[in-house]
């Protein structure tokens, strides 16, 4: 009785009622053609659902990598590369040579600089009066005597002089190729916790373009006097740096200048970019990069570099992911904001093995505190609330050696009190830090995902980019609504 005064009612119920005179047979025939009518209208919803699932399947997976300037986000990076593009990284590989035999070059210009300060009769070669005294730490132990340079040292210091013109050649070629200017306003060469902040002038390297300067390398030449200038300029560069080999060597061994470093606080041995260990590879007329050193090469990044890696393989296979990789110091921290928005995942980089040293770009900060401090703001937005979130407790191969050379974990961070110094005692007390800092300020509950990491062991990296590539997978599926 309801329905039929509601079809008395609408008018355009009532025009499409079935005429009140109907006969059993034209009922028949009307109900056959509502039903093909019902299943049309049916298949194309169904259509219409599945390009949706589709459009949103193909929707690149957007993840961002953040952390501290030197946390590793590049080389994460390089991982994914290594894995996923191999065509583009062969390509590419040789286009990294400049950049290793710059790491190295700097590094030995670097020894050079303090050298010459030092013989200059400049800072007095102690612990106690050196850069790293703003440390918090132990007392540093004075050193006594003072050291001896002798006529070798003056020597080496004259012999190894061309070394500058190569360091501003080679930043030449690479920042051209990148069409961009090619020094940074900070005062420190890769990885140093000490270096550069003598008042010196030695500036860090960057380019702009994430892929500009390696293209000039791989594309084909286009003029052949350009070719021959520019072939001539790279046999000149390996030439020189050949020549130098010897000087390199007998400089980064001598056990004076290892004294100078040590009083200064400096561990070169460990300090990641400078290849000092490699001379004998490297400084050749032939050298050609493995795939090793060109992950372990170091150019910082400036600003956010988008990055489109097609998966072929793995969990993620058929995926296109855009992975961004951002410059890391203080300055350029503002730039990351905009990405947030519609980001799927965070990998969060932070280095464990610096607790006991201090931010480049503001020596008054501690770079775990910065960390720490990094890790809540992201943790905290409310803008991530839905993005996951996975730590890699990078540099933990650093960290093992620091703590083996007798480093001691409570002399930098008090609470850790009297707990064995050891890396699994050191990597337990500063995960369960980060995991408080998420429990603690998360908007909204959320696993905590971490894995100990370090990133230069491709290998072992390979197998924890599969496990973190499955979870952002399937968190990415779950908030498109295909799971
Ligand atoms: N030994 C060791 N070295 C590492 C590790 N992760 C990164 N490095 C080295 O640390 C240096 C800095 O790494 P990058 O990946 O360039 O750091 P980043 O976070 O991209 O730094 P910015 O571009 O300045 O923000 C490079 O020389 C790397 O080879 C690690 O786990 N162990
Ligand atoms: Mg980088």
């Amino acid at each position: 009785m309801g329905v039929k005064r509601a079809v008395d009612e609408d008018p355009l119920a009532r025009l499409l009622a079935p005429p009140p005179n109907e006969t059993a047979e034209e009922r028949e025939v009307r109900l056959g053609v509502e039903a093909e009518a019902r299943l049309r209208s049916e298949r194309i919803d169904d259509q219409l659902r599945a390009e949706k699932a589709a459009l949103k399947k193909n929707k690149p997976v957007k993840v961002l990598l953040l952390g501290q300037s030197e946390s590793g986000k590049s080389t994460t990076l390089k991982n994914f590369q290594l894995a996923y593009c191999q065509d583009q990284w062969e390509a590419e590989r040789a286009s990294w040579r400049m950049v290793i035999q710059l790491n190295l070059v700097r590094g030995i210009n670097s020894i050079l600089d303090l050298l010459a300060e030092e013989m200059a009769g400049g800072a007095a070669p102690t612990m106690g009066d050196s850069d790293v005294s703003d440390d918090e730490g132990p007392p540093a132990p004075r050193a006594t005597g003072a050291l001896h340079y002798s006529g070798t040292h003056r020597l080496l210091k004259l012999r190894l002089a061309p070394l500058r013109t190569v360091q501003h050649d080679l930043e030449m070629r690479i920042g051209i190729s990148a069409g961009s200017d090619v020094h940074d306003v900070i005062n420190s060469p890769p990885g140093s916790p000490v270096l550069g902040s003598t008042g010196r002038k030695q500036q860090e390297f960057f380019v702009r373009s994430a892929t500009s300067w390696k293209q000039s390398h791989t594309r084909a030449p286009s003029d052949s006097t350009n070719v021959k200038f520019h072939d001539a300029q790279v046999r000149e560069t390996a030439d020189i740096i050949a020549g130098c080999a010897e000087d390199m060597k007998a400089i980064w061994h001598d056990p004076v200048i290892r004294e100078m470093l040590s009083r200064k606080g400096i561990r070169m041995e460990v300090t990641p970019g400078f290849f000092l260990n490699d001379i004998d590879r490297i400084a050749v007329r032939d050298y050609e990069p493995t795939n090793d050193d060109v992950v372990r090469a170091r150019l910082r990044t400036l600003g956010v570099q988008e990055h489109r890696i097609k998966f072929n393989k793995g969990p993620a296979s058929g995926s296109e992911w855009c992975i961004y990789d951002v410059g890391g110091s203080r300055t350029q921290r503002m730039a990351w904001y905009p990405y947030f928005d519609d980001c799927d995942a965070i990998i969060f980089l932070a280095p464990i093995s610096c607790f006991d040293e201090r931010l480049a770009e503001d020596r008054r900060i501690n770079r775990l505190e910065d960390s720490y401090m990094l890790w809540k703001a992201v943790v905290s937005s409310k803008l991530l609330a839905r993005t996951s979130i996975i730590l890699f407790l990078n540099k933990s191969d650093l960290l093992e050696a620091k703590l083996r050379g007798g480093v001691r974990v409570r002399d930098y961070v008090q609470s850790f009190g009297d707990r064995p110094n050891n890396l699994e005692n050191a990597v337990k007390y500063f995960q369960q830090h980060f995991r408080d800092i998420l429990r603690k300020h998360s908007p909204e509950p959320r696993p905590f995902r971490a894995h100990i990491t370090s990133v230069v062991d491709t290998q072992a990296t390979a197998v924890t980019l599969s496990v973190v590539e499955e979870g952002i997978l399937r968190d990415h599926l779950q908030r498109a609504d295909l799971l």
